[in-house]
């Protein structure tokens, strides 16, 4: 609120007036919007639906790639001016900031959008690198297979998934979105189409995760995937302290095997709820919950009563569980529409929510774009699981923003950018909206978790803003396969380093 007044104060007569109504009467905006998204997805449903009934998308891979690669070799053709990146603008992508990069650069079209095979005595979907966890949840749910872990919100494609990275609450079991694939297909700076594996070519394999397009474009991925049953049967624990919250976590996850699903939300520092779930194909119908459909609460309200009501379980059909946060963004469609989970909204509006993040991102004003810089968090922090109390006061203390998202995952000792000496069980922890600390301060603050968080050992998500220096950037990732994987692929002039695509400086 102080930053919001601070803001308004510092323009002048009608700018004021301007950025008053389009901070606290956004909603109206995105009211607005929501028809216009709805017309958005059902253009894209058609398209795709066309593209299956002509069955026309495994058979047209092999050129849309070599149209990659022909634009690669015309960049070279064209005296490799400027380095590349993908043609994808900013206000499409999940990343909450835009990338100026995207204006200077030479931008390659890597048109990708379609699920290329579907092999089920392999047990791996291939698919081209737009293909979203929506679509693919649409397409493989029905067919009784899914991915080991679906990143929850529709939008998140599979390119950046795996250039970037994607964690959900399998990952305790299965790693992160990286150790899921198993076969990338890329197009290099020489414009040559390289198919890798981890016995082809380990140091390429092993590098790509977390590279964000700096060693070459990525136009395939092979995926694992697992049988999928109807439902999830979901525990919910409530805890009463943050020792308590960490004995059962722990309790969990001693025995990894026992819950596909462990995930939890801490509502202070003192009180969250622990879920853990496993699928299931039958559901006792009293204590089905379809937690999907638009009329029912926001999930992270769900959760919350469970504070009053005490322990319960629940059955949840698959794929609601699998996008159970993309209704309210987490929980930052509270700060869009406030008035979102009220049932009149919900039963009134919500079959049009939520709105297309690619909308909300094209039609932001600069006033919501301040006031989201000055006043807001958005940051994933995964560090080792023994820091769990400590990361939760240490937030607490610099922002005590709530809920925060607790999501372990296992960390396997391997080649790459999060190299770690031994196997670990990590925890991500999501730290989304704004902060009730008087004296935050975005960058100053942010600075102070990035040091926390690298003296644990731990590492930045990097969808979000990263204020570290490069040298602090090169302590927290492991560059030595990075730099060697550069020099052999010549990327030096075709590429920008993967600190020069993410540091605040990178972003509008
Ligand atoms: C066998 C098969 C093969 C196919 N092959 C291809 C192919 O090769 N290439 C291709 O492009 N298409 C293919 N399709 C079509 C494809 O599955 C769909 O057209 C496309 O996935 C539509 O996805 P959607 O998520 O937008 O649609 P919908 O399922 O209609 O969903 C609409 C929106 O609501 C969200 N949503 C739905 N349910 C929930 C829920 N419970 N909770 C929260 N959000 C939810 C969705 O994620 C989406 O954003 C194939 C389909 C099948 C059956
Ligand atoms: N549950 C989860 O795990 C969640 C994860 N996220 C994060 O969101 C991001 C994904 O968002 P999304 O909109 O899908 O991706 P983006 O378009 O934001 O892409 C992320 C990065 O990957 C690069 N990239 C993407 N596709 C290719 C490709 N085909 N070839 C080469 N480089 C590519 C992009 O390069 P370029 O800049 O050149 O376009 C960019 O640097 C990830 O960083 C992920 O960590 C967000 C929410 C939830
Ligand atoms: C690893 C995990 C689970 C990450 C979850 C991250 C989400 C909370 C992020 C991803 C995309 C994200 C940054 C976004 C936003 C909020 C936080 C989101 C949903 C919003 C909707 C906030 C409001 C903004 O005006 C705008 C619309 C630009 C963004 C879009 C992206």
């Amino acid at each position: 609120m102080a930053v919001q007044k601070a803001a308004a104060a510092s323009s002048s007569g009608f700018d004021a007036v301007v950025e008053h109504i389009l901070i606290h009467y956004r909603w109206a905006f995105v009211i607005l919007l929501l028809p216009i998204s709805l017309v958005y997805d059902v253009l894209l449903y058609v398209r795709s639906w066309v593209v299956f009934q002509l069955s026309s998308a495994p058979h047209k891979h092999g050129s849309k790639v070599e149209n990659v690669a022909k634009q690669v070799r015309q960049w070279r053709a064209e005296g490799a001016r400027q380095p590349m990146c993908t043609a994808r603008p900013s206000w499409q992508t999940m990343s909450f900031r835009r990338a100026k990069y995207k204006k200077t650069m030479f931008a390659v079209n890597v048109n990708l959008v379609d699920i290329l095979d579907l092999n089920t005595e392999r047990r791996t979907v291939r698919v081209e690198p737009l293909v979203t966890m929506g679509q693919l949840t649409a397409t493989l749910d029905p067919l009784g297979w899914t991915l080991p872990f679906v990143p929850e919100l529709d939008d998140l494609t599979v390119g950046g998934l795996v250039m970037g990275t994607g964690v959900e609450t399998s990952s305790h079991k299965y790693g992160l979105f990286q150790h899921i694939c198993v076969a990338y297909e890329l197009v290099l700076a020489d414009g040559s189409i390289v198919q890798v594996t981890k016995e082809s070519d380990p140091d390429l394999f092993y590098s790509v995760p977390w590279s964000y397009g700096t060693l070459g474009f990525l136009t395939a991925v092979e995926i694992k995937i697992v049988p999928a049953l109807r439902f999830v049967k979901l525990q919910y624990e409530p805890v009463r302290s943050l020792e308590e919250a960490d004995t059962v976590l722990r309790k969990h996850l001693d025995h990894p095997e026992e819950n596909e699903f462990i995930e939890a939300l801490m509502f202070s520092k003192d009180e969250g709820v622990v879920m853990t779930g496993n699928m299931v194909s039958c559901a006792d119908w009293g204590k089905l919950n379809e937690i999907g459909r638009c009329h029912k609460p926001w999930f992270f309200e769900h959760v919350r009563s469970f504070l009053r009501s005490g322990p319960g379980f629940e059955y949840i059909p698959l794929r609601d569980y699998q996008h159970r946060h993309t209704r309210s963004f987490f929980w930052e469609m509270k700060e869009i529409i406030p008035f979102g989970n009220n049932p009149l909204f919900r039963y009134l509006f919500g079959w049009m929510t939520p709105p297309k993040v690619s909308l909300l991102k094209l039609t932001q004003t600069q006033a919501v774009k301040k006031l989201y810089e000055s006043n807001h968090i958005i940051q994933d922090m995964l560090v080792p699981i023994e820091k769990f109390k400590e990361s939760v006061l240490f937030f607490d203390k610099e922002v005590a923003v709530y809920p925060l998202w607790l999501c372990p995952f296992r960390l396997p000792s391997e080649p790459g950018m999060l190299r770690v000496p031994k196997d670990a069980m990590y925890l991500d922890i999501g730290v989304y909206g704004v902060p009730t600390r008087k004296d935050f301060d975005p960058k100053e603050t942010t600075r102070r978790i990035e040091a926390f968080v690298a003296k644990a050992k731990g590492f930045q998500m990097l969808y979000a803003d990263t204020y570290t220096t490069r040298d602090e950037f090169r302590q927290m990732f492991d560059h030595s396969l990075y730099d060697k994987m550069r020099a052999r692929l010549k990327c030096e002039k075709a590429f920008p380093e993967v600190y020069d695509k993410v540091c605040r400086k990178a972003r509008d």
